[in-house]
């Protein structure tokens, strides 16, 4: 039997990608160099990407292998799904493999801005000790927004509220019964982002939350507050975001993500008051053994007749 091509475009534990086992044959290109990845992508019949490698109709035209696509992570937005749809290629994704990593990287973010950790710490490296300038905020007894309460959003509320926080939650489609559980109270987006003096997002990108946080918004929002994106680039509005900080209508920001990535130019790293990682939600070795191990899984599922190994089929995905 030919064995069947997997093209591996963004890097991804070797240790998941044995457990594809003998009847694939594992190939890796780089898949931001469009001409190489549209070349290897023409004899794959499997293509696994992280948030890095854009698969759009061009790519997938340039397939006719091509039967599913992975994602090792959560979001698909670098997905076009209808064009995979309509070509007949299934997409799969890792939709728990990073929830306890982002969610992490979120509560050490709104820590990071609360006490201006990231500025302090440029400051003290480069030989200077000041202490007067980085007087930050408690959490304990303010109030957190969480803008998105599926699996990130809510492990977010489970470990704030250790911080003796009280939690509010805006998602249509959370339920009362969701909210009892996680001691959050449901309110409408603008009551949110008027009420609270720490905001997050988690939602996922989609035309419908793109700008969800704009200028509009952003003129409800305490100017004593702090607002953090580990969702996507995008969906808090970015000149928007620059204009409030700029003019005092918002004390901080804390963002893991941006519109355009990879992002070095951005008018929002220049202000000192924004806390910045270059999209490290899900870079833990176990967030990344995880979503490779649940994608191949995925993968070998999709593509059927393929036995899953015993070792892939032990439940991988830790609860947020
Ligand atoms: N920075 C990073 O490295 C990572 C980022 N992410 C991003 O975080 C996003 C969220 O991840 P999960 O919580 O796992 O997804 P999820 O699908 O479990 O939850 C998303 C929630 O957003 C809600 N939602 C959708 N539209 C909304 C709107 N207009 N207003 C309020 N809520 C809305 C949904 O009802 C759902 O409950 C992902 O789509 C991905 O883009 C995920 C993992 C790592
Ligand atoms: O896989 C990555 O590089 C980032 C993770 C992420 O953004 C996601 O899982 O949605």
């Amino acid at each position: 039997m030919t064995s069947r091509v997997v093209l591996v475009a963004d890097p991804l534990p070797a240790t998941a990608l044995e457990g594809l086992g003998p009847g694939f044959e594992v190939r890796h290109c780089d898949g931001a160099d469009r001409v190489r990845l549209l070349a290897a992508v023409a004899e794959a019949d499997a293509l696994l990407v992280r948030s890095a490698t854009t698969v759009d109709a061009e790519v997938l035209a340039a397939a006719p292998r091509l039967a599913v696509v992975g994602r090792a992570g959560v979001g698909v937005d670098n997905i076009d799904v209808a064009a995979a749809t309509a070509a007949g290629v299934v997409v799969v994704n890792a939709p728990a493999a990073n929830v306890v990593s982002a969610a992490e990287l979120t509560c050490g973010l709104l820590l990071a801005a609360a006490r201006d950790i990231q500025a302090a710490g440029r400051e003290l490296k480069s030989g200077v000790w000041r202490r007067g300038t980085h007087v930050g905020t408690e959490l304990a007894g303010k109030t957190l927004g969480i803008v998105g309460l599926g699996r990130i959003g809510l492990a977010v509320a489970r470990r704030m509220t250790a911080f003796d926080m009280t939690v509010l939650g805006h998602d249509p489609y959370a339920t009362p019964e969701t909210a009892d559980q996680h001691g959050l109270k449901l309110v409408p987006l603008e009551e949110l982002l008027s009420r609270s003096d720490f905001i997050t997002v988690h939602v996922p990108r989609t035309p419908d939350t793109v700008g969800l946080i704009g200028e509009a918004e952003l003129r409800l929002v305490k100017p004593t507050a702090y607002l953090a994106n580990v969702a996507r680039g995008g969906i808090v509005d970015e000149a928007a975001l620059h204009t409030a900080l700029r003019e005092s209508r918002l004390a901080g920001a804390a963002l893991d993500v941006f519109e355009d990535e990879p992002c070095t130019d951005s008018p929002l790293l220049g202000l000192d008051n924004v806390t910045v990682t270059p999209h490290l939600g899900a870079s833990t070795r176990e967030a990344q053994e995880r979503a490779a191990t649940d994608v191949v899984r995925a993968l070998l599922r999709t593509l059927g007749g393929e036995s899953v190994p015993e070792a892939l089929n032990a439940p991988r995905s830790a609860r947020g």
